[in-house]
């Protein structure tokens, strides 16, 4: 793409707002902004579309999010087999994020969909759930889930609630690219779309029905109205959609030992109390540990800003509180499911992905229960429950390394809002017998062989960033190494070239004796390329030093020093 006749397009068109203008004259004798700016259109990742805000083809602002809405438009209104095409409409806290929204809702509008929004933000699984609800052909949440303020984005939904798998947001991003000019967006104002009634508000009683279903899930409802006595449990939202929707499903239950961290339920575009409002960081939990040691609270749980995501610090013996991974909660949560199930269904089934650790595997094994990984994204274990609607398998649970949990089938993506009154629920099954997630969890490993990983983040943003992730993978992909650490590697498996029966990604995993593994992939959400260790040994401590080492070498002999 020309970035500087890109550029000029821009600056000159009618279409373009007097504020964006000035945007972009202010840049005017920045090539080097310009390009990163006009190079190329922003891409559809893991999770939709994400990008920093700002004027420009490569950002997100409402020129972006009408082309993108018109392209999506088109994509809908071909394969829609309903009379009135729908589509359901949700938004964060982030900046624009409302606006964003509109801009969505009134380009669906004036294509003649139907186009449903909220008063106030709501979570990614309560999109999902009304999605499904209102038998609507799509759904879009404006979202840069976890990122940092200066973020924003566009995830996609199909009707099944499920974020649009690779083979159809490729359809999505052909009809987004034959939109060629402002000129091919079609624009409805507000007034004009409410009056036909193609502007409407999700009715409250779809919250409603959400948060019903949440309930019903629990294993042990009166566990919360019977709470063990002095337990407690602290809960942030780090100033994103969860507080509602958490707070609503706890009352109901009449749970009364939770401490929310009042600062953080306040909705703040810029998340002023916390660093990064990612459950993954244990920065995050900065405020919420801070309440937890005033209230002598068991755990402290929270949820990303589109609360999808949610992740748990715990208490130990000496009062520290510790942070469990993505993989711990799943293996915990998965241990108590079964242990709470009279009987397994007929064929069960979980769903992990491929940097998944394998200690929830191990545990699923034991019980004769499937176990099926899927790539990166959760909208790949969304699009195998739909799958096995035809009765071929029961799913149990989903979830991924990356803090998102799936307990139901209400919901077709990573639902933040369930997992954490499961957790809780979990919590008080465990404080009620005087042990803790963490005791819990060691009797796993002994059972099951201390399961150890570790991820290595490494940032690498704009153009030359992503040069730099593109030429690493080349070398994890062509200078094959025999062994790791002194493990031999027994199986190296590229997931862009091989033949692995799931759709090609790029990503590059090596299996090691002694069931190590490491995986490598750029991130499809963050500037970011990551590294996945993971390990198995008879005591932590061995588990651990072979992750480190294998994490250790990986870096030196895939990553050049910058
Ligand atoms: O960011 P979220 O919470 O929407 O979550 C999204 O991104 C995560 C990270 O993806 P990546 O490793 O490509 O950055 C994925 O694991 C997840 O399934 C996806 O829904
Ligand atoms: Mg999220």
């Amino acid at each position: 793409m020309d970035f500087q006749k890109n550029y000029q397009s821009w600056l000159e068109s009618a279409y373009v707002d007097a504020q964006t203008r000035e945007e972009l004259q202010a840049i005017a004798d920045d090539k080097k902004e310009i390009e990163e700016r006009f190079y190329k259109d922003l891409e559809f990742g893991t999770g939709g579309m994400r990008g920093i805000i700002g004027a420009g083809t490569n950002r997100m602002n409402r020129y972006v999010i009408r082309k993108a809405s018109q392209g999506f438009a088109r994509y809908i209104l071909e394969r829609n087999a309903r009379t009135e095409p729908a589509i359901v409409i949700a938004y964060d806290t982030r900046r624009f994020s409302k606006v964003f929204a509109l801009e969505a809702a009134l380009v669906m509008a004036a294509n003649g969909i139907k186009a449903y929004t909220y008063e106030g933000v709501r979570t990614t699984p309560e999109l999902s759930f009304a999605v499904r609800h209102l038998n609507a052909s799509a759904g879009i949440v404006i979202t840069a889930s976890h990122n940092p303020p200066e973020y924003n984005g566009y995830k996609v939904y199909g009707e099944d609630g499920c974020q649009l798998v690779p083979e159809e947001a490729d359809k999505v991003i052909e009809a987004v690219v034959a939109v060629k000019s402002f000129e091919d967006v079609s624009y409805m104002e507000q007034a004009e779309a409410e009056a036909k009634g193609l502007l409407q508000i999700v009715p409250e009683a779809v919250d409603e029905a959400y948060i019903k279903g949440v309930i019903a899930k629990t294993c042990t409802p009166s566990l919360f109205s019977n709470a063990p006595e002095g337990f407690k449990v602290v809960f942030t939202p780090l100033h994103g959609t969860g507080g509602r929707p958490v707070v609503n499903a706890l009352n109901a239950l009449d749970f009364k030992g939770l401490i929310p961290v009042q600062e953080q339920m306040v909705e703040d575009s810029e998340f002023t109390t916390i660093k990064l409002p990612n459950p993954e960081e244990m920065i995050a939990y900065e405020r919420a540990v801070a309440y937890a040691e005033q209230y002598g609270a068991t755990a402290a749980i929270a949820t990303d800003p589109d609360c999808d995501r949610v992740g748990v610090v715990v208490r130990d013996d000496m009062g520290q509180y510790i942070k469990l991974t993505g993989n711990q909660t799943g293996g915990l949560l998965l241990d108590y499911m079964i242990s709470q199930l009279r009987e397994l269904p007929k064929n069960p089934v979980i769903l992990d992905t491929i940097v998944t650790s394998d200690f929830g595997a191990a545990i699923a094994k034991k019980h004769g229960i499937e176990v099926v990984s899927t790539l990166t994204g959760f909208k790949f274990i969304g699009e195998k429950i739909r799958q096995y609607e035809d009765g071929s398998k029961s799913f149990l649970f989903g979830y991924e390394e990356s803090y998102g949990y799936l307990i139901g089938t209400d919901v077709r993506d990573k639902d933040a809002v369930i997992s954490t009154v499961w957790i809780i629920e979990m919590l008080m099954y465990y404080y009620a017998r005087k042990q803790s997630l963490l005791d819990r969890l060691d009797a796993l490993y002994r059972e099951y062989g201390y399961h150890y990983e570790s991820l290595v983040n490494l940032k690498r943003e704009g153009k030359d960033g992503m040069a730099q992730i593109a030429e690493i993978m080349s070398n994890a992909r062509n200078d094959r190494m025999e062994s790791v650490a002194g493990l031999k590697a027994v199986k190296i498996t590229d997931f862009e070239n091989d033949d692995t029966g799931l759709p090609k990604s790029d990503v590059v995993k090596y299996e090691l004796e002694g069931g190590t593994w490491f995986a490598i992939r750029p991130s499809g959400t963050e500037p970011k390329l990551k590294i996945y260790v993971s390990s198995v040994a008879a005591s932590n401590q061995e588990a651990q030093t072979r992750a480190d080492a294998v994490a250790k070498e990986v870096q030196e002999r895939l990553v050049p020093a910058v």
